[in-house]
């Protein structure tokens, strides 16, 4: 159980037991081994499909977000298990997490930024302009990777005070008040983007499934396989939002208060670090995910990887879809919403 002495910070307040020193790497040590493997092989299909259309261009910046964040794995699973020597502990507050959770961000800002430019492309095509550019698009994935780096930077550097005696588990010891502060706004920042993008995704794939339902009815061209399809398109995306990211971003408001303010019991502090880490396995769980994701959002991606197997496509949905890519843009997004 965890130790319950505690001082008015906190410090004192230790919460390592045997969940943390083995549940929870071990289930890490899975997320690493998948999430790799599934991302390696989506790396290297999306080398072979050109970035023609920016839905593709944010897809490969997520691969990229999901390998970086899968490479944090090794450090967190070596430092909660107690393997290797505390000061990884440092290392793992200063730098490895900070890694993870910024490109934790990174991938969850690109899929706004996919969810937003379907949205225009079925929506309102109208609209359509250099928005839509592969050109407009790379640069507005430049400025997400700065903008989520400029956040997470002061992270690394105002984690200043470690010392011999200091290599806490708690990475907000390490911090100077600087550093406390940055942490914490940080945490409102980020938390901020994520229900923002959540809400935006509502919204447009509500009314991108709207758009699709209304234009194939007026169309005759409605089928049982397209609306699966469409359904089963946006149901990913949001399957996969709603079980990794919203219950950790239900959480992370509570327990950064709780590392910054001494009104917390040291079990209140315990029960919010355990629904942290918890909540934080499933978004790590995410990189394992977000490859499924690309197989049914991406029809370029799927068929290079039918191609490298050397399969064909067999169902004759996917030659539908095919088909009505080729002839429209509701097709596309049939596709990928
Ligand atoms: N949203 C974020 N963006 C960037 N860095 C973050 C974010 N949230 C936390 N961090 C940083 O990641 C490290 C680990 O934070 P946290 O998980 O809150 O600590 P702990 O492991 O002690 O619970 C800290 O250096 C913290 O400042």
């Amino acid at each position: 159980m965890p130790n319950s002495s505690s001082n008015s910070s906190g410090s004192g307040c230790s919460h390592s037991t045997v969940i943390t020193r083995t549940v929870l790497p071990l289930l890490y040590c899975l997320i690493f081994l998948a999430g790799l493997a599934l991302n390696a092989v989506a790396a290297w299909l999306f080398l072979h499909v050109p970035s023609k259309k920016s839905f593709i261009v944010y897809l490969k910046n997520i691969v990229v977000a999901d390998l970086l964040m899968s490479l944090t794995f090794p450090f967190k699973i070596l430092a909660d298990s107690e393997i290797a020597p505390p000061q990884l502990n440092a290392f793992v507050c200063r730098y490895s997490a900070v890694v993870f959770y910024t490109n934790m961000y990174i991938g969850i800002a690109f899929f706004g930024l996919i969810g937003s430019d379907r949205y225009y492309k079925i929506v309102k095509p109208l609209f359509a302009s250099f928005v839509h550019t592969v050109n407009w698009s790379k640069v507005v994935s430049i400025i997400v990777w700065l903008l989520l780096m400029a956040i997470s930077f002061p992270n690394m550097i105002l984690t200043t005070e470690i010392t011999k005696e200091n290599y806490s588990r708690k990475c907000i010891g390490l911090k100077s008040e600087l550093g406390r502060q940055w942490h914490k706004a940080s945490s409102y920042i980020c938390t901020g983007i994520f229900w923002v993008v959540f809400l935006l995704l509502i919204i447009v794939y509500t009314s991108i499934s709207k758009k699709i339902y209304s234009s194939y009815k007026r169309f005759r061209r409605s089928s049982e396989a397209t609306k699966r399809k469409t359904n089963r398109n946006i149901f990913s995306v949001m399957f996969v939002f709603v079980v990794c990211f919203v219950p950790y971003h239900l959480c992370r408001i509570p327990y950064t208060l709780s590392q910054t303010s001494s009104h917390f019991s040291c079990r209140a502090r315990a029960a919010l670090f355990y629904a942290k880490e918890f909540t934080l396995v499933l978004s790590a769980a995410n990189v394992c995910l977000d490859p499924i994701i690309y197989f049914f959002l991406c029809a370029p991606f799927r068929e290079k990887l039918y191609q490298k197997l050397q399969l064909k496509p067999k169902t004759s949905s996917e030659a539908e879809i095919s088909k009505s890519k080729r002839s429209n843009t509701l097709g596309e997004s049939i596709n990928i919403v």
